[in-house]
C-alpha cells in the first residue's frame, strides 16, 4: 500500500509574464503560483509531502497530444522580440507567450508526468503539481485561455502508454470547460476493443443486462460557467449534450452551470448525482484532476460562491476510487486569498487530515437542477446508475441556449460587470478551520482476546460508576452483565473522547451492536448536536430513538421496514439487501451521502448488523465515505463474532484507501426503484436529494 503525498513545484514557472496589455490576461500572474506554494509552506502542509523535483516533457511527450507543427512554433517563442511575441500571439485566444513561458509549459507538463510516475511507482499514493502556465485549454495545434500544452492530457496518454493504465477518469473542477481535453479524448479510439457494450438479453426474466466492457478509455468530466454559452469559451459543444463521440459516447460528461453564484450544494449535488455514480461504474485505474480553483469563492472568472473548503471534500469523494491513486495537476484560479486557501485543503485532504464540517447546506438551486437533470438524462443510456433517470418534460426544463439561438427569447440585458463593479461586489468567507489531527487517529475495544490492529490505540475496558449508574436505568438485564456495563461504559467514554478530539474514530467488537448503539446514542453529550447511525444489515432498530431529530437512523437492508418512514428514520430496501454491490452504492451515494451532508452530524456511528452479507470491499468503500462526516468521527460497532472485520475497518479508518470495487454492473430495476421511491419522497425534507427541478417551489 503507498504511503505518502507528492508535491511537484519550482519557481521557475514564476518566471513568465504579461508583457503587454490584454485586459483578457492581466488575471493570470506569476503570484497565482508562487502565493499558493508560500500558503502550503506556512501552514506546515509542503514539509509533509514528498517534494518530487520538475522536469521538462520531451517532444515525444508533448506530441502524444499535441501536433509536430504547433511543437514547432512554440519552440520558436524563446528568441522572438516583443513584437514577434504580440504577433504569434494573435493567432490564438486569450493567451500570451513570453519568452520563457515555452520552458515554463515543458516544466508543467514535465510535472504532470513526475506525479504520474510518482504514483504509478508506488512512491507516494496521491500527490498535487503547482504549475503555470495551466494546460486544460489547449489543443492539438493551438494555445487558448492561458494554456499552452495540455499538461493533464498528455498525463492521461503518458499514463496509458507507459503503464498500460486502461481506464482514467479526468475529473475538471475548473471554473471553464476543457475543451482542449474534450477534443483529445472525444475521438480517441477507445483502444483495440473500444468500449465494447454487451448486451446480454435474458429472455427468461426479460430483463436486458446492459453490461458495459469497458477498454482503455478516459473519462472526462467537466463542469463550467456556461451561462447557455454566453460565457468563455462560448462553445455549443460544452453544454450537456456532449457526450463523446461514437464509440466514445457516455465517455464525455459536461455540467453546464447557466447561472452564477453556485454554492456548496450544487457541487456536492453533481458529484452525489452524476459524477459519483458513473465513476465507481467506470472504475478507474487512476484518477487525474484539472484542479483549477477560479470555481471558488471570490474568484473573478468564475464569480461563484462555493467555499475553499468544499475542496477538501470534492478530493476526498475521489480518493476512494482508483484505490486511492490520484494526481491533482493546477489548472486556473485568480483569486489570490481563496486560491492558496483551497489549494491548502486539497492537499490537507491527499495528506489524509481530517475533514471540516460543511454547514448549513441546502439543496441545489433551480438553474443547477435544470442542468443536473438535462445531464443525467442525456448520460442515462450510457450508465446504469442513470437508467431509471426521469427524463425532463419541457415544462420544467428552460434550455435556454436552444430558445435563444432559434430567437425564441430575446437574451435579457446581460449586465457584464465592468471589472471595477465587478470588484465592488467584494465576496468575503471565512478563512477555513483548521483541520487539526487527534493524537489518536483510530482506537479500538476489542474482547481480550482480539489484537489491536496496528495503528490502532486499545481502550481498556472501564467502569465509570455516573456512567453505569445511568446505564442500569436503561438496560436492567444487562445490570447483572459486568462485561456488557464495562463495555458500554467504554463505548461512551470512547465518544467523549472523540467530542474533545483527543479520537478521530473508534472500533469496538460487542455482544450486541444494537445495545451498544442505543446505549452510545442516549448516553452522548449535550453538546453533540446530531448523530448520524449508519445501520447495514437486517435487524430491527427502536424507531423512538429518531424522534426527537439529535438521531438520524438510515438502514440498507432487505426486508422492508414496516417502520413508519419519516425524516430522521430512513430505511432503504435492497432487494439483495447488501449482498448487490451495485445496488448498494447506488444507496450510498444517491441517498446517503446526499442526506449525510445536508444533516451534517458531529458523529457518525456505523452499525454491522449480524449476517449483513455486506462485501469487504464495499464495506471499506462506505467507511471510507463516511469519513466526510463529523470531522471523521466515526464509531463502528460490529458483532463479537466478525474478528475478521477488525483488520480491514482499522485500515480504513486509519486513513488507507479503499480498493476499487470491480466496474459495477446495473443495479437492479427493483433496487433503482426503490432508491429513487425513497429519494422521491424524502427529497421534501432533504433538499440535497433532488434530482430534478419540477420539486422546487
Ligand atoms: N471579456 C473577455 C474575457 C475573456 N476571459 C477568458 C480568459 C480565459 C480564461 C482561461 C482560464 O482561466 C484558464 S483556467
Ligand atoms: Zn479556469
Amino acid at each position: 500500500m503507498a504511503h505518502g503525498t507528492a508535491l511537484i513545484y519550482d519557481e521557475e514557472m514564476t518566471k513568465y509574464k504579461l508583457l503587454w496589455v490584454d485586459p483578457a490576461c492581466k488575471i493570470e500572474v506569476p503570484e497565482r503560483l508562487s502565493v499558493s506554494y508560500e500558503a502550503l509552506v506556512r501552514n506546515g502542509l509542503a514539509d509533509r509531502c514528498v517534494s518530487i523535483p520538475v522536469r521538462e516533457a520531451t517532444d515525444a511527450e508533448i506530441l502524444l497530444v499535441h501536433s509536430d507543427e504547433y511543437l514547432e512554433a512554440v519552440k520558436k517563442t524563446p528568441y522572438m522580440t516583443l513584437e514577434d511575441l504580440k504577433e504569434f500571439t494573435l493567432q490564438f485566444g486569450d493567451v500570451y507567450f513570453h519568452p520563457n513561458i515555452y520552458r515554463c509549459a515543458k516544466l508543467a507538463a514535465g510535472s504532470a508526468l513526475q506525479l504520474v510516475d510518482s504514483v504509478m511507482m508506488e512512491r507516494v499514493r496521491n500527490g498535487m503539481a503547482l504549475v503555470r502556465p495551466p494546460g486544460h485549454h489547449s489543443m492539438r495545434s493551438a494555445a487558448s485561455g492561458f494554456c499552452v500544452f495540455n499538461n493533464v492530457a498528455i498525463a492521461a496518454r503518458y499514463a496509458k502508454q507507459k503503464y498500460g493504465v486502461k481506464r482514467v477518469l479526468i475529473v475538471d473542477w475548473d471554473i471553464h470547460h476543457g475543451q482542449g481535453v474534450q477534443y483529445c479524448f472525444e475521438d480517441d479510439p477507445r483502444g483495440v476493443f473500444g468500449k465494447g457494450r454487451i448486451i446480454f438479453g435474458c429472455l427468461k426474466c426479460n430483463i436486458l443486462v446492459f453490461v458495459l466492457f469497458i477498454f482503455n478509455s478516459v473519462l472526462y468530466f467537466s463542469w463550467h460557467r456556461y451561462e447557455h454559452q454566453k460565457f468563455w469559451p462560448q462553445l455549443r459543444e460544452s453544454d450537456y449534450d456532449s457526450v463523446g463521440k461514437e464509440k466514445g459516447a457516455g465517455f464525455n460528461i459536461n455540467l453546464p452551470w447557466n447561472q452564477v453564484g453556485m454554492e456548496n450544494s450544487d457541487y456536492l449535488s453533481v458529484f452525489c448525482h452524476v459524477l459519483l455514480p458513473v465513476a465507481y461504474e467506470f472504475c478507474p485505474d487512476l484518477v487525474l484532476v484539472c484542479a483549477g480553483f477560479d470555481s471558488a469563492i471570490g474568484d473573478p472568472e468564475g464569480e461563484m460562491c462555493a467555499t475553499p473548503d468544499i475542496f477538501a471534500h470534492l478530493t476526498h469523494l475521489l480518493m476512494n476510487l482508483a484505490g486511492g491513486r490520484l494526481c491533482a495537476v493546477l489548472e486556473g484560479g485568480y483569486n489570490l486569498t481563496s486560491l492558496p486557501q483551497s489549494v491548502c485543503q486539497t492537499v490537507q485532504t491527499l495528506l489524509g487530515d481530517p475533514l471540516p464540517q460543511l454547514a448549513n447546506l441546502s439543496g441545489p438551486c433551480r438553474s443547477a437542477l435544470e442542468s443536473l437533470q438535462c445531464l443525467r438524462s442525456a448520460q442515462k443510456q450510457y450508465w446504469g446508475s442513470l437508467k431509471h433517470t426521469a427524463s425532463p418534460t419541457a415544462a420544467n426544463i428552460s434550455t435556454k441556449r436552444i430558445r435563444i439561438a432559434e430567437g425564441e427569447v430575446e437574451e435579457e440585458e446581460k449586465t457584464e460587470l465592468g471589472e471595477e463593479e465587478k470588484n465592488s461586489e467584494e465576496k468575503v468567507w471565512h478563512e477555513p478551520p483548521k483541520r487539526p489531527c487527534p493524537p489518536i487517529r483510530a482506537a479500538s475495544v476489542l474482547p481480550d482476546d482480539v489484537a489491536c490492529p496496528d495503528g490502532c490505540k486499545r481502550i481498556t475496558k472501564d467502569i465509570h460508576p455516573l456512567v453505569v449508574s445511568r446505564l442500569k436505568d436503561h438496560l436492567v438485564q444487562e445490570a447483572e452483565d459486568g462485561d456488557a456495563l464495562a463495555t458500554f461504559s467504554t463505548l461512551v467514554s470512547l465518544v467523549q473522547k472523540m467530542e474533545k478530539n483527543e479520537v478521530g474514530s473508534g472500533l469496538a467488537l460487542v455482544g450486541d451492536v444494537i445495545k451498544a448503539m442505543m446505549c452510545v446514542v442516549q448516553h452522548v453529550s449535550p453538546d453533540l448536536n446530531r448523530v448520524l447511525v449508519v445501520c447495514v444489515g437486517n435487524g430491527k432498530i427502536p424507531s423512538h430513538i429518531s424522534r426527537d431529530g439529535k438521531v438520524l437512523v438510515l438502514q440498507i437492508s432487505s426486508d422492508a421496514s414496516e417502520e413508519q418512514q419519516s425524516k430522521h428514520y430512513i430505511s432503504v430496501c435492497l432487494q439483495k439487501g447488501c449482498c448487490n454491490t451495485s445496488g448498494f452504492m447506488q444507496a450510498v451515494l444517491g441517498l446517503l451521502l446526499p442526506v449525510g451532508y445536508e444533516y451534517n452530524p458531529d458523529l457518525v456511528v456505523l452499525v454491522r448488523m449480524p449476517d449483513s452479507g455486506v462485501c469487504d470491499v464495499v464495506w471499506k468503500q462506505l467507511t471510507g465515505l463516511l469519513q466526510s462526516f463529523a470531522k471523521g468521527h466515526t464509531l463502528v460497532l460490529m458483532q463479537e463474532k466478525e474478528n475478521s472485520c477488525v483488520g480491514p475497518t482499522a485500515s480504513i479508518l486509519l486513513g488507507d484507501p479503499a480498493p476499487p470495487l470491480e466496474t459495477l454492473q446495473a443495479p437492479d430495476r427493483e433496487d433503482v426503484d426503490a432508491v429513487e421511491r425513497l429519494r422521491r419522497r424524502l427529497q421534501a425534507d432533504w433538499k440535497l436529494l433532488q434530482t430534478t427541478s419540477e420539486y422546487t417551489s
